[in-house]
């Protein structure tokens, strides 16, 4: 009787995904109360632990089987070159918008990003099937770094996985470390299966340093809307939500970038895909440099086709993967496993830094000679620079206070309990920072109240999705995202407590967080608040299109816009101007269109460079936009990140704000958690900082007064006394 009921709960999910097809009106619409997979088990508390796990495999694969046939009609439905004639046809189809500027763009938005969202749900089983190929499977085992896989998932376990497998029960591997990733639109690639993309009519497209040069030159233009820190809250986010892989295996990463010199012309690597430096090039031409080094993303061993697709090697949920780690190994390495706690070490003034790198002789950070070592965390990239590194300590920090909180209120604790608990209520700081904070600054009112983004203050809740696919979208993680590089200062601003201001110029400290050690930590973050970041525009500052990673002894580095160009035709992303009639419905169908959303400027120089409005990339007419009202971004790549930002929250079953799920907070622990800010994880952790404002991503003013930590609100932990 109970499988007949638990069918019958599964036939009534087809019918509703049916009508949510037919209805374009209502943005994520919420299923029906009695389809909530965790209920099924939560109900019935008493039942046979190994009937439910049997339960979950059979449902489970019959997803994959019912995926499976689903991305067979999907394939031959879109298949490359149908799929290319398509777009042509409707692209000519379609009338010109005419509109002056992006606040028009957006007023027939909410259909039309209702609509893609709706179809995305479809193509992410053709992206997302689980491929069980033993070769594979056994590859990965050999490596003995996925040790969580061959487990089965515990559906009323209260805690991730470090990997974030299990979290979908219906689809275990949706938002997991090492998957492919998702994609928004088929691939453009040349040859149709993997080769980078080039323009339509089978030419090479603008040589990628050329076009940052053009472009995206090097202007310095600070914002008056947003401060450092919410630049640096971007990069630390985007850490725990992506990283592709070079490598097809996990243990590589940390090195893959660098150990193929794609510019040396004796290199046979096939995956080389360096970058030309035009002759004319003003900067690297001084110095005689022809060449930058540029190497595939890899393959994702996993898909289900011959298709490339890409790997993501970190948990697509906002689960702090960047500071534990998205794979067990690496959240050994950071655990100190006493007292729930992380590893730490002490700057001189005796106040907790991260731990030493593990792996000094071979990190390409420490300098070992001279005694001075790197940071280990759960993210290769916590090096990079000194506000970076700061924030991964400020979070260590966090989670460790936590932890001695927990303790004291429940001495009979253990390790392990006080870890997860304490790694519980550190994911759920982010999130509410991320959602509450950042995105309603980064996206403007419009987009982020019609993707439901918004975290509902004191009472509410939100239900769990179990048909939302959370896996990133290769053209969120490629192009949208990377908005961040944009918004780069040239240099890091230490104000210390007499507010005195000194600086330390990024472009000279790639890969060199030893300050840290001179107990740097306060007046950093300090200077991340009140300094404003660059504006998003076309624009960057050299220390990233020109130092990109310079090492003391050359007087150049890598150009970061020329590698984000490179980048999305390494990944076959299309053009912008299909995002852009995604997003936003209005076409592009000639470049005096573009003039509507971007700067004339900007048009005349992609004109100049490109055959076809259909052939320019992505990234370079997203980070071109206007923004959209009250917004950071503009149209195309707010509708990205808004998307994504939607399928990580509603398809995350353990994010904080919901209910009746197995990681589910009490109402009174929830509120708690949502009125958490950045202000305040600051004010907590930090020895010397005694005022600041409270949005930290916003300039001080009249409005956003410096205001003493002690009037900041604070939870209330007592809400995590066992017996409370
Ligand atoms: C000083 C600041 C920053 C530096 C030096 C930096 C540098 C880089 C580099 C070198 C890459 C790899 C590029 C490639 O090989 O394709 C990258 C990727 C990326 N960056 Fe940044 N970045 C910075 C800030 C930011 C910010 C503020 C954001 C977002 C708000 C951001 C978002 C991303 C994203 C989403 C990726 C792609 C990650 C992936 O999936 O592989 N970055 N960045
Ligand atoms: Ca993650």
């Amino acid at each position: 009787k109970e499988s007949e009921h638990k069918r019958r709960h599964f036939k009534d999910n087809d019918m509703q995904l049916k009508n949510d097809e037919n209805n374009g009106e209502d943005l994520i619409k919420p299923l029906d109360e009695s389809w909530k997979f965790d209920r099924l088990f939560l109900d019935d508390e008493d039942g046979d632990m190994f009937k439910k796990l049997e339960e979950v495999k059979k449902i489970a694969k019959k997803s994959r089987r019912k995926a499976s046939k689903h991305s067979n009609k999907k394939e031959n439905r879109s298949s490359p070159t149908k799929k290319h004639h398509r777009d042509r046809r409707s692209i000519k189809k379609e009338k010109h918008f005419n509109t002056n500027d992006a606040t028009h763009v957006i007023n027939d938005k909410t259909a039309n990003l209702a609509k893609s969202l709706l179809q995305e749900i479809n193509r992410a089983e053709t992206f997302q099937q689980v491929d069980e190929r033993e070769d594979i499977l056994n590859e990965l085992r050999r490596q003995e770094l996925i040790t969580t896989r061959t487990e089965p998932c515990n559906p009323l376990k209260k805690y991730r996985e470090i990997d974030g497998r299990c979290n979908n029960l219906l689809n275990l591997e949706w938002g997991a470390a090492f998957t492919c990733m998702n994609r928004l639109k088929y691939p453009d690639y040349a040859d149709e299966l993997s080769t980078p993309r080039k323009a339509s009519s089978g030419n090479e497209l603008p040589n990628p340093r050329l076009m940052s040069s053009e472009i995206h030159k090097e202007a310095n233009v600070p914002s008056a809307k947003y401060t450092s820190m919410f630049m640096q809250w971007g990069q630390f986010l985007s850490q725990d939500l992506t990283q592709t892989s070079k490598t097809t295996y996990p243990e590589e990463t940390v090195l893959g970038d660098s150990t193929f010199d794609c510019c040396n012309p004796q290199e046979t690597d096939s995956e080389c895909f360096p970058i030309s430096i035009p002759q004319s090039d003003s900067f690297y031409a001084t110095f005689s440099q022809t060449c930058l080094n540029f190497r595939r993303s890899a393959k994702c061993l996993k898909a289900n086709n011959d298709v490339r697709q890409q790997i993501n090697s970190v948990t697509s949920f906002i689960d702090g993967s960047q500071i534990y780690g998205s794979l067990l190994n690496t959240s050994y390495n950071v655990r100190r496993f006493q007292h729930g706690l992380l590893k730490t070490q002490m700057d001189i003034e005796g106040r907790p830094l991260l731990p030493r790198s593990n792996d000094a002789a071979n990190d390409k950070c420490s300098d070992i000679a001279n005694e001075k070592y790197c940071f280990q965390s759960g993210f290769s990239k916590v090096n990079q620079h000194l506000g970076l590194t700061s924030m991964y300590t400020l979070w260590v920090r966090e989670h460790n206070r936590i932890a001695a909180i927990l303790r004291q209120l429940n001495p009979i604790w253990d390790d392990e309990q006080l870890y997860q608990e304490a790694r519980r209520i550190v994911i759920a700081e982010m999130q509410a920072i991320t959602y509450n904070e950042y995105l309603r600054i980064l996206l403007g009112h419009e987009l982020y109240h019609s993707f439901k983004l918004n975290t509902r203050k004191r009472g509410h809740h939100t239900d769990y999705q179990v048909d939302k696919d959370p896996s990133i979208l290769n053209e969120f993680a490629t192009a949208a995202l990377r908005y961040g590089h944009s918004l780069v200062q040239r240099e890091l601003l230490l104000v210390d407590a007499n507010l005195n201001v000194s600086s330390v110029r990024l472009k000279n400290n790639y890969f060199n967080p030893f300050k840290l050690y001179e107990g740097v930590f306060d007046s950093v973050l300090r200077g991340l608040a009140l300094q404003p970041s660059q504006s998003f525009d076309q624009y960057f500052v050299e220390d990233v299109t020109r130092y990109l990673y310079k090492n003391p002894v050359e007087p150049h580095g890598s150009d970061l816009v020329a590698i984000n160009i490179q980048r999305g035709r390494d990944h076959g992303i299309k053009g912008y101007s299909s995002y852009a009639q995604m997003c936003n419905g209005p076409l592009l169908s000639s470049f005096d269109d573009f003039d509507k959303i971007m700067p004339i400027t900007v048009r005349k120089k992609l004109q100049d460079l490109f055959e076809s409005v259909e052939d320019v990339d992505l990234f370079s007419a997203g980070v071109s936009e206007y923004p959209l009202p009250g917004a950071v971004v503009g149209p195309t790549f707010g509708c990205i990140i808004a998307n994504q930002f939607a399928r990580i929250k509603h398809g995350d079953r353990f994010y904080f704000e919901n209910i009746m799920t197995a990681g589910s907070f009490t109402k009174d622990q929830r509120e708690e958690l949502q009125e958490v800010t950045l202000a305040g994880i600051i004010c907590a952790n930090s020895y010397g900082i005694d005022r600041i404002q409270r949005k930290v991503f916003q300039p001080v003013d009249e409005k956003n007064p410096v205001v003493y930590c002690d009037t900041i609100k604070q939870p209330d932990w007592d809400e995590w006394k066992q017996d409370h």
